[in-house]
């Protein structure tokens, strides 16, 4: 094959040497001097052969081509026949005369096989005449049918029309007639009656003998482009002999579409809502040149007397079914909703159901938004099960925000925001495939706290009922009195007094079981941290430990807490509240800074900042001078932590408990830092191990001295559980506070 380019001269490219040397003539010269070459065909050549070989023997040139059986043809094409490679026309000619037989015996079986056969491709160059002489076998399709019928039929419906579905059978017969060729659109909801109008025209148009080409319903549903396809063919073909119809819409044909796109949209393989849209019908060119009729009386609720009147008792249940899927389901479902929502049949006898969750999002956030009250929201704790994947990055692959961002059918969001008394349904057994799902309707009757982690704590003298009940008097007067309290067992909880108190607050007295230690898990680990503070605050003279307890609870409140991603104090009150030294460490930075000399005014300084918690509980001491100038402090001038590659750190090591003795810092390093991801993920290069990966939460700036170091094998445990917004205080000391459901 010679390929020639738009830009190549063709006799220049004659006159290229070699231009006359191609595969196939090669092949001849193969077959010259090769007689193995000469038993195969052309096609099986390079199974044996490759082409820079000079060729032998085969055929070699045209006219032995053409020549089978040593009788030379004259065409390839007749010898190809002879060959056997190609069929001829017998067959045709076999089956027409077998047809003819037929004929004679069951004439409609062979209008069936003689329609197949000549729209067979390949038969209309074997019959071009046969082809011209027939009609159009489609066209007679459409002309085949009983006018009298039709007659009959269009009478029938004719008559049964509403007055909506006549103006729109009006418009349609008149351009017809007229042959306006205009594009018509009857835009219903469901069972308003559009196929009992078209079934009207169609048996109409069928009457007077014209063409009708029903095709399938459901406008909506197909992609704009068909109709702008179909315009087009049809300008083609009608403007070929009229150039006119060329500027006509569908060329001057009359096209009636209709449906519903409440209903229908197309579908567009994982498409978006805009690629939908999109492609709708109603966004095409061509729409703007349609006339658009509304049918608005439901066929199924309506009944038409003779003089065309509607049954008027149906007017408003008419009303209310053509309303549902304008948007305004929820109005329609849930009426009075504010007034009824407390009403049990009422919420029994009604649900929307929709077949898309994004859709029942939207619904349920409209009602929500209808419920008066304040909401809660329950975040969920995203974390990547590391069982399920070997990959070093899963963090940074799939950080926690972007964990939060998903959606997954039958799991709750990762914000489930509740209000009191809202209405939920409790979905049980929920197995698609097997169609199982169990609801229980509830109600929520109200909403708890149990995340604020904030600590009440008092040392009491004795623990005997009467200064149990004082101290817990004087929370009630801080902070209300709690629905419910829990408390272990101890006599000092189960005696008269604590009971009368109890009732005469109306708080319900809840006891935890040893059996059952989670009950009273939150206030065990409030109280082992108070604990460790106090363990390292008080020295050897343990004595003291009343002493120091409101400075240890202050640092408590003021202590980062992974699980609910701030401190205490921050989620109480607001805003942040810190120690003493963190401003120590300001002003250290900031002599630094200021280029004062630092290796002297450091030097007592990096030993308080390589332990840090050490050097807390050490400024607990002096708190109460600083917790005045701290806070205002702190509120104006405290920056974010922001690290930067090269940077010196030292890491947070909060599971091993390598270093015994209090005055071990957890602190260990130094690391540098070799990569800083967004969402606050940084990497960490060490001396004696590979790079690995922690999240920010864990590391500080390192100034420089000494610091116990040690290789860092786990490393992954970087990400923080994050719960939810709450505002109210709970307390903890044997009791939990505000709440416990009934
Ligand atoms: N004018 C009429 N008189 C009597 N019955 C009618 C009339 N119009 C429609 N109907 C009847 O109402 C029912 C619904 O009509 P039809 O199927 O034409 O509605 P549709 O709009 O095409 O519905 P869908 O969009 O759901 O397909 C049918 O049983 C039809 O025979």
């Amino acid at each position: 094959m010679v390929t020639l380019r738009d830009s190549e001269n063709l006799p220049a490219l004659l006159q290229r040497e070699g231009i006359d040397i191609t595969m196939f003539t090669d092949w001849f010269q193969l077959n010259k001097h090769d007689t193995t070459a000469r038993t195969l065909t052309y096609a099986e050549i390079p199974k044996y052969y490759v082409r820079h070989e000079k060729p032998k023997l085969g055929p070699q040139e045209f006219s032995e081509l053409m020549t089978v059986n040593k009788r030379i043809f004259s065409s390839f094409k007749e010898a190809c026949f002879a060959y056997g490679l190609l069929n001829d026309d017998k067959e045709w000619t076999h089956a027409i005369s077998k047809a003819k037989l037929l004929l004679a015996r069951n004439p409609r079986v062979v209008k069936q096989k003689w329609e197949r056969f000549v729209r067979f491709p390949g038969s209309t160059t074997t019959y071009p005449k046969l082809v011209t002489n027939m009609d159009n076998c489609l066209i007679r399709e459409a002309l085949d049918f009983d006018m009298n019928q039709s007659k009959s039929r269009h009478q029938q419906l004719h008559s049964l029309l509403n007055p909506e579905q006549h103006l729109i059978y009006e418009h349609v017969i008149q351009s017809l007639h007229n042959q306006e060729g205009q594009f018509y659109f009857v835009y219903g909801s469901g069972r308003t009656g559009k196929t009992f109008l078209y079934k009207t025209i169609i048996a109409k148009l069928r009457s007077e003998k014209m063409i009708v080409f029903a095709v399938a319903s459901l406008a909506p549903m197909m992609q704009k482009y068909a109709f702008e396809a179909l315009d087009k063919t049809l300008r083609d073909i009608l403007g070929y002999k009229n150039p006119e119809k060329r500027s006509m819409i569908f060329g001057g044909l009359a096209v009636l579409l209709g449906g519903d796109f409440q209903k229908y949209l197309p579908v567009i393989p994982k498409g978006k809502r805009a690629d939908v849209v999109q492609s709708c019908i109603n966004i095409s060119e061509l729409w703007k040149y349609g006339k658009v009729f509304t049918l608005t009386q439901s066929m199924r609720v309506n009944k038409y007397y003779e003089n065309r009147e509607i049954e008027t008792q149906k007017h408003d249940f008419n009303k209310w079914v053509l309303a549902i899927g304008d948007g305004t389901v929820p109005e329609k479902t849930y009426p009075d909703f504010t007034t009824r929502q407390h009403d049990d049949e009422y919420l029994k006898e009604r649900a929307i159901l929709t077949s898309r969750n994004d859709d029942a999002d939207v619904i349920n956030a409209y009602m929500f938004k209808k419920l008066g009250g304040d909401s809660v929201a329950y975040n969920s704790a995203d974390k990547i099960y590391k069982g399920s994947t070997n990959t070093l990055d899963q963090h940074n692959l799939y950080p926690v925000e972007f964990l939060n961002t998903l959606n997954f059918p039958s799991m709750p969001p990762h914000a489930l925001c509740l209000k009191k008394e809202l209405p939920i349904m409790l979905l049980r057994n929920v197995n698609l495939r097997k169609g199982l799902c169990n609801g229980t309707r509830l109600i929520i009757t109200d909403l708890f706290d149990y995340l604020s982690k904030w600590v009440e704590a008092k040392a009491l003298p004795t623990n005997d009922a009467r200064v149990v009940c004082k101290f817990l008097k004087s929370l009630f007067a801080r902070f209300g009195a709690p629905r419910a309290i829990i408390s272990d067992r101890g006599t000092h909880f189960c005696n008269d007094q604590f009971a009368k108190v109890m009732q005469k607050y109306g708080v319900t007295h809840r006891l935890s079981t040893a059996y059952h230690p989670q009950t009273s898990g939150q206030v065990e680990v409030s109280n082992r941290g108070l604990k460790r503070i106090l363990e390292r605050t008080i020295g050897e003279n343990r004595a003291s430990w009343s002493d120091k307890l409101d400075d240890a609870l202050w640092a408590f409140r003021t202590a980062y807490k992974t699980p609910i991603g701030c401190t205490p104090y921050k989620l109480v009150y607001g805003k942040a509240c810190h120690l003493p030294i963190e401003l120590e460490h300001k002003a250290y930075w900031a002599l630094k800074q200021a280029n004062f000399d630092p290796i002297i005014t450091g030097d007592h300084r990096k030993v308080q900042l390589n332990e840090l918690n050490e050097l807390r509980d050490h400024a607990y001491e002096n708190s109460l001078i600083y917790k005045a100038k701290t806070k205002r402090l702190h509120d104006s001038k405290i920056k974010n932590r922001v690290f930067n590659i090269g940077d010196r750190v030292l890491l947070f090591n909060s599971r091993l408990k390598i270093f015994s003795g209090k005055l071990k810092s957890r602190w260990n390093g130094p690391f540098t830092i070799t990569r800083v991801f967004p969402y606050g993920t940084v990497e960490l290069s060490q001396a004696n191990g590979p790079n690995f990966k922690v999240n920010g939460h864990r590391v500080k700036h390192y100034f420089g001295g000494n610091v116990p170091h040690l290789d860092c094998p786990d490393c992954e445990d970087s990400q923080f559980c994050h719960s939810s917004r709450v505002s109210h205080p709970q307390l903890h000391l044997g009791i939990r506070y505000p709440n416990l459901i009934d």
